[in-house]
């Protein structure tokens, strides 16, 4: 990407790479496959209820499952959406080709992706691989931190160091906890440059250091909720924000009892909104009794009455 450009749309993106986004599931029919209509109705949902924008082949989308062709069609889907709603889209996408074959459209803001995972490259290796990605993408990325998932550690100071890489507007930042790195990054904000929190549980506290926003898979369900939570810690309301903050991370936490996501997709089924709660292998159904705990809090009603009486 030119650097020009770049220096002229860092705020804008930064801008827009603030709040709450949802990672989309991927919906199944009953035959197995991608439920496109589901998929397109979730994504008007949830902007509706007031996320900022979307992820499309976020982890929560089990993008490893799906074929090429299917990628691309969710990837079509969620964008149609997004663009008739002027709202922001991410995309998943970690290879060199994969990002360089995203979409020059308008409302794909930036590319999801992840550090290498598995390899573990070192520091010095994950900066020349955003280097190269960021040079190859139309758009620009948001580095996807999960240590506990790709085996790979960052520094603070690297961390500084891929937020000044040309093309690389943000983190998603799933470390697993808060630690003294968390407080020295979000303390010193590197200029430009998002930190969107990835572990839903903890997203009130990252929020209240200054995070901009989270990627919340959590948010399917209570989206205006996350959506409020976020508003609360950035305007000061901190009493409400700290008890609503309290309230989803129970509701998280047990949308996370098994792994995701396939708790979500059963409360999704169980609320009607997509057809069948099937997630594919490796993935397994969950445990009835988890399914039913999350089913219990995520009560579309229990949610209403907190907010408006604006007791959260
Ligand atoms: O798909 C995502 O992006 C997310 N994935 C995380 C995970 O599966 O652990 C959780 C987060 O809510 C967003």
């Amino acid at each position: 990407m030119h650097w020009t450009l770049l220096v002229c749309l860092s705020d804008a993106v930064i801008m827009r790479l603030t709040g709450v986004y949802v990672p989309l599931i991927t919906p199944f029919d009953a035959t197995g496959a991608v439920a496109l209509g589901a998929l397109e109705a979730l994504a008007h949902q949830v902007l509706e209820a007031g996320a900022a924008g979307v992820v499309a082949l976020g982890t929560t989308a089990e993008p490893a499952s799906l074929n090429v062709r299917e990628r691309q069609a969710v990837v079509d889907v969620v964008a149609r959406v997004c663009r008739e709603r002027s709202a922001p889209l991410i995309v998943g996408a970690n290879a060199v080709e994969a990002v360089a074959a995203l979409p020059g459209r308008a409302e794909v803001v930036a590319a999801l992706s992840v550090v290498p995972p598995f390899l573990r490259p070192g520091e010095a290796g994950v900066l020349a691989h955003f280097a190269a990605l960021a040079a190859a993408s139309p758009v620009p990325l948001v580095v996807y931190h999960v240590p506990y998932r790709t085996g790979q550690h960052l520094s603070t100071a690297a961390i500084r160091r891929l937020a000044a890489l040309p093309g690389v507007a943000g983190i998603k930042y799933s470390v697993g906890n808060i630690d003294s790195g968390t407080v020295e990054l979000l303390a010193d904000l590197p200029p430009d440059f998002a930190v969107l929190g990835g572990d839903d549980a903890l997203i009130s506290p990252l929020l209240a250091l200054g995070a901009h926003g989270g990627i919340l898979a959590s948010a399917h369900v209570g989206t205006a909720a996350f959506v409020q939570l976020a508003e609360a810690w950035r305007s000061g309301g901190t009493v409400r924000a700290r008890s609503l903050g309290h309230r989803l991370a129970v509701l998280s936490t047990a949308l996370f009892a098994e792994p995701n996501p396939t708790v979500i997709k059963a409360v999704l089924h169980a609320q009607g909104r997509i057809p069948t709660p099937s997630v594919r292998l490796p993935l397994v159904p969950p445990r009835p009794e988890a399914v039913r705990a999350a089913v219990r809090l995520a009560q579309d009603d229990v949610w209403r009455k907190l907010l408006l009486q604006g007791l959260a």
